[in-house]
Parts: structure tokens; sequence; C-alpha cells
């Protein structure tokens, strides 16, 4: 197995949709192309929270894999949601023979309610590396939930063969300054990526890349603050992130990250990529009020429209 060289941005893409709620191919694959267009975008992270994965029926699925996989030539990470072990093994080898190279690994959504039963998030991991043929990304949800694995569950999950990387979204910056150098001691090739899109800062100066939802709609901006982060360059990752500030509080501090989907979308309509900003349910619009203040921050950002030529090829 060659691992997936993720040291550098893993935008998850939005799903883009017709006004009619179908799946907009034409659309979907600008925005892949334009992402995939930086030599520092590495992976694209689809069907997972920002691609309204679960809202998708499992045909749409596997068409926007193969549809991402016909046009770009950097590896496609699907999102793996299934409940049960088997059930998600299964999504992982569909996904895999549509095209997929990696997986997301959501945990079990009984988890987040109840938390898991020692090891069953290890054979989670295994099933879908060993049965589905997808290498995995270990998915750190936040310390408030219940799906939320210990150090030793985490380290074990990251020795097993097919582990290549961490998506870690604790939120609990005591667990992160602890746990994130004691998996780098247990697994050094392990890729350490931060998915903190409402603070990413702190976390900048620890991590090989990032894997956001965020890398929608200014991969140019967080490419130089992943850069800055490597050069431990403080004033320059700081001067970056007050840059993008009113569109990470417009986009994500809102009330809720679901929102933040959306507003993504709205986001890459200001930009030229999208021409209408289509959820599907369970998102709600925003309103008319946070559609403008959300178009007024990429302004103050001084983040504008994407070349059009580019958008169209
Ligand atoms: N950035 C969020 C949402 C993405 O999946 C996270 O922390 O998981």
């Amino acid at each position: 197995m060659q691992p997936m060289d993720l040291r550098g941005l893993n935008p998850a893409p939005v799903t883009a949709f017709n006004r009619d709620g179908s799946l907009d191919i034409e659309a979907n694959v600008r925005i892949a192309k334009w992402l995939a267009s930086f030599d520092e975008v590495k992976s694209l992270v689809i069907l997972g929270h920002a691609g309204e994965g679960t809202f998708l029926t499992a045909d749409e699925r596997l068409e926007l894999i193969r549809a991402y996989k016909d046009a770009v030539d950097i590896p496609i990470v699907a999102g793996i949601t299934g409940e049960g072990t088997k059930v998600a093994a299964e999504e992982a080898k569909r996904s895999l023979d549509a095209g997929a190279t990696g997986a997301l690994v959501y945990p079990n959504h009984g988890w987040l309610r109840f938390g898991f039963q020692k090891g069953a998030p290890q054979d989670r991991y295994k099933a879908i590396y060993e049965e589905g043929g997808l290498q995995t990304i270990l998915f750190q949800y936040p310390d408030a939930t219940k799906a939320n694995y210990d150090l030793d569950t985490q380290i074990e999950i990251a020795a097993q063969p097919g582990c290549v990387a961490t998506k870690n979204g604790v939120r609990n910056m005591k667990r992160w300054y602890t746990e994130i150098p004691e998996l780098k001691k247990a697994q050094p090739d392990l890729q350490i990526l931060s998915c903190h899109d409402e603070w990413l800062l702190p976390t900048m100066f620890d991590v090989d890349g990032l894997l956001v939802g965020y890398g929608n709609i200014a991969p140019e901006l967080l490419i130089d603050l992943i850069a800055a982060g490597k050069a431990r360059d403080y004033p320059q990752a700081r001067k970056i992130s007050d840059q993008l500030l009113p569109v990470t509080q417009a986009v994500y501090h809102r009330g809720s990250h679901m929102e933040g989907t959306v507003a993504l979308k709205i986001g890459l309509r200001y930009r030229g990529l999208l021409d209408h900003a289509t959820i599907r349910e369970p998102l709600k619009d925003l309103g008319e009020a946070a559609e403008r203040e959300i178009e007024a921050a990429f302004d103050a950002a001084g983040i504008g429209r994407v070349d059009q030529a580019m958008a169209a090829e």
C-alpha cells in the first residue's frame, strides 16, 4: 500500500445540487477541478459533513465518487458513515470500486449517545481497510461527545495497517497538547490533520495539514496558514488568521456547525464557483440577512471571485 500523502490542504467539498435538488455533477466537477488545481491540495474528502454525505442516496454517493475520480488526479477520500461494522465495510468496498482511495471513518452514530464498547472502534477501522480496501483516516470527534476516542483507542487504531492519518477535532486543547505528541511518538508516520474550523490557529503548529470544510472557500489563505504553521512563524500565522477572522466568524461562529455547511455554499456562490446555494434537508436556508453578512465577510477578508476561466475549465 502506498499511503496517501495528506501533508497539505485536504478540503472537504460541499455537494452541489441543481435547483430541483438533484445532484449537479457539472458544478461538483467544477469545484473539484478548482480545488485540485492547487499543488498544496493533497486530496478531496467528499461525502463528509460539509458534503451532506448522509443526505445523499447510496447511488448518488457512488455517482459523486466516480465524477470526482474522473475529474482529478489526487486521491478521493469518501466519508464512510454506515452504522454497523459490516455495513461500513461494504460501503467502503463500493466506494473503492467507484474510485475512492481513502475513508474518513465516522463513528457509529449510537456511540454519540451511549459511548462505545472497548475494541469496537478498532474493529470498525480494521474492517474498512481489510474488507473494504480503503486507507483509513482516524476521525477524532469533539471531547464533548461520547464518540470521542481515549488516547489508547486512538493509538491502537493508528497502529493498525491502513491507518494513515488522523483528523483531530477534539476541541479540548488540554487533550490536544498531551495526546498529539503521544500519537506522534507511538506512530511517527501518522499524518496529523486539524479540523478545528472555528479556531484553527492554536493547532497549526503541530500539524502536517488540514482536513477542513473551510478548504472549500479559502484554499489560498489556508495553504499559506499551513506553511506559516510548519515554519513555526507565529506572527505570519496570526496575520493570516486575523485576515480570515471575518469569514471564520460568519461561516463557523454561527449557532451550529450545520449552518456552516450552508454558509460554505453561500461563500462558493460569492466566489463564483456555484450559481446558487441549494441545500438538502435537514439543512435550512439562513435567510437574506445572514447571506449578506457572509458575503460582506468575504469582502472584508479580501477574498474575491475565482477567475472565471479557471472556474469554467
Ligand atoms: N470541522 C468539523 C466538521 C467536519 O466534519 C469537525 O470538526 O469534524
